[in-house]
């Protein structure tokens, strides 16, 4: 059968989940295309981690069905394993052991070919820019530092499709740039990135296409253009009384023909995924 979920890098279909009487996820229908940077963004508990271990095999869904790289996910794990990265978002790196040590640790477990485990070690802490660091232990390394170990960690195993759960959370704004810079060079290298993310600018700069989560639910999905777009590329905004008011149009023009119409200190900006996330659920993301 050649359809969409052995061509795609991701489909899922009526995808829930529940924990007890939580409902992490109520139904999630979502495909990601091969080559694609997709960003699922959500606040805090919106069911994004819960996605992220349902796709890497490690949970199971309640309902629905997940394909990952052509293989149904709770059918064929192992498939599904060879052909996937992981970079959690807790960094679960052997601290006592330097950088290299963890790669090769991993690479032991992974049984990756005697003659190639070396090569393919160097080859990644030079990719990630960590030679000078590779023989320190990773208890000293800094946040930014032991993320780029863990993506190594991902690659060494050569895989298809690269899973990043808030690859910069805690991270200072340049060494997040760094990650990006990457997460796009691995990208344009071939590997489809799935990633979380709570932080807009990471989903507006870096994705080609986002998800917004909330509660469980995909609530829109497109490109950061199109989803903007969607409300009104252009942004009227200003106090009013103790709130603030929005206000969208397609163009820079109508807009400001709108804000010269207003008293007082009204802002004309770009509609950002902020403000998409606002409208849609009249909550703020952080
Ligand atoms: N093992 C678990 N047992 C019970 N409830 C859980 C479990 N894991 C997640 N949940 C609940 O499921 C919901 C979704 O959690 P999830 O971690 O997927 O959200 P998230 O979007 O990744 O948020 P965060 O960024 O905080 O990790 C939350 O209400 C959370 O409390």
């Amino acid at each position: 059968m050649t359809d969409l979920r052995e061509e795609a890098a991701i489909v899922i279909r009526g995808v829930t989940k529940n924990y007890g009487s939580v409902q992490a996820l109520k139904g999630v229908d979502l495909t990601v295309k091969r080559g694609e940077i997709f960003g699922l963004l959500g606040p805090n508990g919106a069911g994004k981690t819960t996605l992220i271990r349902l796709l890497t095999t490690l949970a199971r869904p309640s309902g629905g069905e997940l394909w990952v790289g052509g293989y149904r996910v709770d059918r064929h794990p192992v498939e599904v394993r060879r052909l996937i990265g992981v970079v959690p978002q807790v960094n679960n790196l052997e601290k006592e052991l330097t950088g290299r040590e963890n790669l090769l640790l991993h690479a032991l477990l992974h049984r990756l070919p005697r003659q190639e485990r070396r090569r393919r070690i160097e080859e990644l802490l030079a990719y990630v820019g960590l030679e000078e660091w590779a023989d320190r232990k990773v208890q000293v390394y800094s946040g930014g530092m032991a993320r780029r170990l863990l993506i190594a960690r991902a690659l060494l195993h050569r895989p298809q499709i690269l899973f990043l759960d808030e690859p910069t959370i805690g991270l200072d704004p340049p060494t997040r740039r760094r990650i990006w810079d990457l997460v796009q060079r691995l990208n344009q290298e071939g590997v489809t990135v799935f990633l979380t993310t709570h932080y807009i600018e990471e989903a507006e700069s870096l994705c080609h296409r986002v998800g917004v989560i909330d509660g469980g639910k995909i609530i829109a999905l497109g490109s950061p253009r199109e989803l903007c777009a969607r409300l009104g590329s252009f942004c009227v905004e200003f106090f009013a009384g103790e709130e603030t008011r929005r206000f969208f149009f397609p163009s820079r023009a109508e807009a400001r023909a709108y804000a010269d119409n207003l008293p007082g200190d009204v802002t004309v900006r770009r509609t950002n995924l902020e403000d998409v996330f606002v409208e849609l659920t009249g909550k703020v993301m952080g």
